[in-house]
């Protein structure tokens, strides 16, 4: 059997060794169940992270980024894929191909890029080699979105490239959404691999409520299939999201105390500290409930709060997800703070308000920050408070879940613990950036005679424990996409489902065009954040 026919699902090829294994022994329907020399190569090869899903070299990969002018392409796209190829996880045949309308040449492109690459800290050997190979390897193709015949010129100079190996093609959509459908229809007619897979990552936003969502969806289906749609939320690459499942599901300790009966409320907290700086124009129009809420915090809490799913397989997490985000009750306005941030001075600076920004309009009531208290109307979570909250230009830099447990029944310390019994309650928070953390709070005898309780932390500081630097969430996506492993990226029924959660409390915020409390550049943020907890009996963890 040719080394690439172990790849048997071109939506789901296998990831781990195991799998090779087991795909190679399930594959072959004689007696003789033994690997042969060419599945033995390919299963070493994909266990060390090299040709994932390509067949060794039979086959190559393109990838094809669609808004390569841009600065998500600059910051994170090409920065992600060269991390890849520095640490040996791109196949061994790949090609990295920007395409925008701005004209620019293949050298060009390699400047723009290369002063963003950067080289793992803990293993910087041969960096300059391996950042020249890599832009090497990169091309640029100026064209519109729209231009079948942009993307078939677009398809010979690829074409080129994989000098007649088995091609798969990715293309990474990273340009405003009023361009996707057009770059997804182009890019599939025009510039889709006859001969091996086609995939497609689409960036947020998708839509700004359930109607545009869904006419998004149907946009990209005209072209795609949706096992070929890679909706990316980068949160779900970050390591502390990816770990919510492990925290939960490979320790006893955790799961039996994860419902109703034993945590209190649930908070997820993102804050920035800084404003919209250039993207105003593209804020102004999606603000910070769908900028975040609707998306990263939501994927937070659904990874946090489903039920166990059958196995780890995509559409077994995928299918859980969906059912505790349908149980999710809609967000209301009155279970809802917004604000907006305004200028400030000190000591002689100024820090510009979020209306400063010359893309902005002088009257606009955009929300930069807003606060939220979802239910989930299921059995394990009937009448906790998840409290979400999500702000720029804030005083620090952080994102975080902070699951506060309730008052131990009958407590024989009572007496010890002093007035504030809230306080003294256990809470884990799971500290997702920056310096990324997982600490328990507990109620500790202070040592020495007499009985006196503290308050102390068992801390699992990663920076502490683990040497090896955290792979930037891009790189997981992007890597996974590559691999075709879905279990990261958003399927259409559960975006149909986190839109209506929020569609009905947007439509509030613009009908009765409700004006955000303003909040000082680098504060805490509104007080009303701090009512809508008090309202549900909370005291917010950060602060
Ligand atoms: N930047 C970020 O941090 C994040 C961005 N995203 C999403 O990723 C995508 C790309 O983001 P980003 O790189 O910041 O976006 P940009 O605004 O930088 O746009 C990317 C490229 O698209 C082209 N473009 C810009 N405006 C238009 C337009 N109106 N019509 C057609 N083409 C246009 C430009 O290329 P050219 O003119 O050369 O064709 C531009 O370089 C967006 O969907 C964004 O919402 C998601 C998360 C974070
Ligand atoms: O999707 C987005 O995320 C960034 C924050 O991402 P992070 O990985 O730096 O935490 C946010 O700044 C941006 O507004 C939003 O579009």
């Amino acid at each position: 059997m040719p080394a690439f026919t172990l790849q048997a699902s071109p939506s789901k090829p296998p990831l781990f060794l195991f799998d090779f294994i087991f795909l190679a022994n399930s594959n072959s329907s004689s007696s003789n169940t033994s690997l042969t020399l060419d599945q033995v190569e390919f299963v070493i090869a994909n266990a060390n992270g090299v040709a994932a899903t390509t067949g060794a070299s039979h086959s190559t990969v393109s990838i094809t980024i669609v808004g390569a002018s841009g600065d998500l392409a600059k910051k994170k796209i090409f920065p992600a894929l060269f991390a890849l190829f520095y640490d040996g996880h791109l196949p061994q045949h790949f090609t990295v191909c920007g395409y925008a309308r701005s004209k620019m040449t293949d050298e060009e492109l390699r400047l723009k890029i290369s002063g963003n690459l950067t080289c793992r800290i803990d293993r910087s050997e041969n960096c300059g080699d391996k950042m020249e190979e890599f832009l090497k390897r990169c091309f640029y193709h100026p064209g519109q979105y729209d231009s079948l015949e942009n993307f078939a010129q677009l398809n010979e100079k690829l074409k080129g490239h994989e000098q007649g190996r088995i091609a798969h093609r990715l293309f990474y959509l990273s340009v405003p959404p009023n361009v996707f459908v057009d770059a997804a229809k182009c890019g599939s007619l025009a510039a889709s691999s006859s001969t091996g897979w086609t995939r497609v990552i689409v960036e947020k936003p998708f839509g700004r409520d359930s109607e545009s969502s869904a006419q998004l969806t149907s946009g990209l289906k005209q072209y795609l299939n949706e096992d070929q749609i890679y909706r990316i939320d980068h949160y779900l690459g970050k390591e502390l999201v990816e770990n919510l499942s492990v925290l939960r599901f490979s320790n006893l300790v955790f799961e039996p105390l994860w419902s109703r009966k034993y945590i209190r409320n649930v908070q997820i907290i993102f804050a920035e500290d800084f404003g919209t700086e250039g993207r105003g124009g593209y804020f102004d129009r999606y603000g910070i409930i769908r900028d975040i809420m609707q998306n990263h915090l939501l994927q937070i809490v659904a990874l946090f709060a489903m039920e166990p799913p059958v196995s780890l397989d995509a559409e077994d997490v995928r299918n859980e997800k969906v059912k505790v985000v349908r149980s999710m009750r809609p967000l209301s306005i009155e279970d809802t703070a917004v604000g907006q941030y305004k200028g400030y001075s000190k000591d002689g600076v100024r820090f510009p308000g979020y209306t400063d920004d010359s893309t902005v309009p002088k009257n606009s009531i955009t929300p930069t920050f807003a606060a939220a208290a979802l239910f989930i109307d299921n059995a394990r979570w009937d009448g906790v408070p998840f409290l979400m909250k999500a702000g720029k230009a804030l005083q620090t830099r952080r994102t975080e879940i902070r699951v506060q447990f309730r008052h131990v029944p009958g407590n024989l310390f009572k007496r010890n613990l002093g007035t504030e019994l809230d306080k003294a309650t256990n809470e884990l928070v799971i500290r997702v950036q920056p310096d990324e953390a997982i600490y328990l709070k507990i109620n500790n005898k202070v040592p020495g005679l007499g009985m006196r309780l503290d308050r102390s932390t068992l801390d699992l500081l990663y920076a502490d424990r683990y040497s090896k630097e955290i792979p930037d969430a891009y790189e997981r996506l992007l890597l996974d996409a590559i691999a075709g492993e879905r279990r990261l990226f958003i399927r259409s029924d559960e975006l149909d489902a986190a839109w209506k959660i929020f569609t009905p409390l947007l439509k509030d915020l613009e009908r009765k065009k409700t004006a955000p409390e303003l909040y000082p550049y680098g504060s805490r943020g509104p007080v009303g954040a701090h009512y809508l907890a008090a309202k549900h009996n909370v005291k917010w963890g950060d602060v």
